[in-house]
């Protein structure tokens, strides 16, 4: 479906490309070549939260915010599920609320993503629990600041421990399990991993490191034909609690749902989608910009923002 899908696009701006400079058929051709391109950019794969159901997931960074919000979709969906942070007692809540509202089964695993040996034990207690894995949802972050980059090392060291060093160990031990069910990994990335944006170097650097590492990654398993699917998901400005104290003063407009953002994430990993992009608009378009006019990217990315309530120290 996405080789024809890309075939597709690429017959049709080719045929675009001739009839523009020939002047030849433009009547017949472009309303057709017009149509296909409708049909290959907005027509929707199903998505039935069936295919959730009795899947075994893992969601690191569930306590609260968006990865809160997953467990409860897959909970809806009735898949068993083991979350992580290192809030104990919020973690406690949301397995509670997770098993109200129909999750197969539901766990906690608590600790701070700094120490390796959490990543790779949370994936063997899913063996121990379950067996198997299907979905690796890696979506926690460490605390980090906005405003401009205060020289600090430690701190860029210590969150890509946490931000990008502990997703890898996930993925190496999750690995062996996911290739067995034929599962997915689904990485929780930003904006700020894909594109340059003030007052988050430490943090965007963490996750160009993920896009750099996880696309990597997905073509050694297709090379391999090994049927484990990577997602990674580019989000734009989510109204989290986190995200709104961090940067509500700085943002023109409100942040999009953090219960819709969460089910687009499964859903993308569960069609087992390359790249999720949400909110599409604000994110693809800056994308689409990024290569062909940086500056003018990066000066409509300042222009976004209300730089003048960022504190200069
Ligand atoms: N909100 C937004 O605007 C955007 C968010 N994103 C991405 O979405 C994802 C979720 O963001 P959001 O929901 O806003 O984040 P939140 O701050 O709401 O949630 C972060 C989660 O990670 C946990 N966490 C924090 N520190 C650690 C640690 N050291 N070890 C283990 N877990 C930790 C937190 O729990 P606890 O404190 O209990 O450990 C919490 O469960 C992130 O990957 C983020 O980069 C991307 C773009 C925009
Ligand atoms: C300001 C950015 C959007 C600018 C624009 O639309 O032109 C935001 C895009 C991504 C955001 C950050 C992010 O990826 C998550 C972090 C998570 C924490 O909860 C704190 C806030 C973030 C640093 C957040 C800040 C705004 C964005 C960079």
């Amino acid at each position: 479906m996405l080789l024809w899908r890309s075939a597709l696009q690429g017959l049709s701006f080719l045929c675009l490309f001739f009839c523009s400079r020939m002047g030849l058929l433009l009547k017949i051709l472009v309303p057709f070549v017009g149509l296909v391109l409708a049909f290959c950019f907005y027509s929707k794969e199903d998505f039935n939260p069936e295919m959730l159901k009795g899947k075994r997931v893992i969601v690191t960074g569930a306590s609260t915010g968006i990865g809160e919000q997953m467990a409860y979709h897959l909970a809806r969906m009735g898949a068993h599920v083991l979350i992580t942070a290192r809030t104990e007692a919020k973690l406690q809540k949301v397995v509670t609320r997770c098993l109200e509202l129909g999750a197969a089964s539901a766990h906690f695993m608590n600790g701070s993503m700094e120490d390796m040996a959490l990543a790779e034990d949370v994936v063997k207690e899913a063996k121990h629990l379950w067996g198997g894995l299907d979905m690796l949802i890696l979506n926690h972050i460490g605390y980090t600041y906005f405003n401009y980059f205060d020289g600090d090392v430690e701190h860029i060291r210590k969150l890509l421990e946490i931000n990008f060093l502990s997703y890898v160990a996930m993925t190496v031990s999750a690995l062996p399990m996911l290739k067995e069910s034929g599962g997915s990994i689904l990485v929780v990335s930003s904006k700020a991993g894909k594109i340059g944006i003030p007052f988050v170097a430490p943090y965007s650097a963490t996750k160009f490191a993920l896009d750099g590492f996880f696309s990597s990654l997905r073509q050694e398993l297709i090379i391999k034909n090994i049927s484990v699917s990577i997602t990674l998901c580019i989000l734009g400005h989510i109204a989290t609690e986190t995200a709104e104290k961090t940067v509500s003063h700085v943002m023109q407009k409100p942040g999009a749902p953090k219960e819709e953002c969460a089910l687009e994430i499964i859903r993308s990993g569960a069609l087992r989608k390359r790249e999720l992009y949400y909110p599409y608009t604000a994110v693809r378009i800056p994308l689409l910009i990024r290569d062909w006019a940086p500056e003018f990217l990066d000066s409509l990315t300042r222009n976004s923002l209300n730089v003048e309530n960022v504190k200069k120290s």
